[in-house]
């Protein structure tokens, strides 16, 4: 596991959005897994700079998203495909027809799940996943007590994550209490991982996932079984590290 302890956010955006670009440019048909939640926007907002200024060129990119509420419609401005068009591909020359996002609404979710999987294994499998991590360590939407042999399925939210999310809604009683979810199986099968975190409240969780024992009840410690991750942390999300 390689980490980098950037001085601040805006550091920290740059360095995920330089390891993304350069991503790109030695594989320009990348498949990249994409992450929603305030801790990567800074790093869209670096990538769609770099395409303006720097030609990075996203023609032949393909993504798959972590996940998606069950239940909103993709225009709602709570769902992450709407954040993921107005906070990334908007700005950059991406193609529609690769661009995938669970779909919060289908009919047959299982189904859907499948060929989610199915659709991930035919473009080659994701070179370079980006994550977040939850306050609780969920990464996705894959919450403690997790199986790790999981592959796409719809998750129940946890109390602690409908919380952290109600911001984003009018009430808490508006926050989704399912999601679709990419599983721990489908995140470890990316070539490379990127995970990234920011914030004082972000300290303890990235001690335990980092140094704390292996372990379902915190879903981002497996990352510590992969043997290509690069952790991006701020300093205050950092500071409850012993090894750094
Ligand atoms: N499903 C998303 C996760 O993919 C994200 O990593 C996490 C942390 O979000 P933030 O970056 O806003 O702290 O929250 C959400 O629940």
């Amino acid at each position: 596991m390689k980490i980098y302890v950037e001085e601040n956010y805006q550091k920290l955006s740059k360095k995920a959005a330089y390891i993304l670009a350069s991503q790109v440019r030695l594989k320009p048909d990348s498949v990249l897994g994409l992450a929603t939640g305030d801790t990567p926007l800074g790093m869209y907002r670096e990538l769609a700079a770099m395409h303006q200024e720097e030609d990075l060129d996203f023609k032949e990119v393909k993504t798959f998203n972590l996940d998606e509420y069950y239940g909103l419609e993709k225009e709602n401005p709570q769902s992450y495909h709407y954040y993921m068009m107005e906070n990334f591909f908007k700005y950059v020359n991406i193609q529609e027809k690769n661009i995938h996002i669970p779909d919060g609404q289908a009919p047959d979710i299982e189904e859907a799940c499948r060929r989610y999987e199915q659709l991930i294994r035919l473009m080659g499998g994701i070179d370079l996943q980006v994550l977040g991590i939850g306050r609780n360590g969920h990464i996705g939407f894959n919450e403690p007590d997790v199986k790790f042999e999981a592959t796409t399925h719809l998750v129940q939210l946890d109390e602690d994550t409908i919380q952290a999310n109600a911001r984003f809604f009018d009430s808490i009683h508006k926050v989704p209490t399912q999601a679709i979810s990419m599983g721990i199986k489908t995140i470890m099968q990316a070539k490379k991982i990127v995970l990234l975190a920011s914030g004082r409240e972000k300290r303890e969780v990235i001690q335990r996932a980092l140094e704390g024992k292996i372990s379902p009840e915190l879903p981002a410690s497996v990352l510590q079984l992969h043997n290509d991750v690069v952790v991006i942390l701020d300093r205050e999300a950092a500071g409850g590290l012993k090894e750094i």
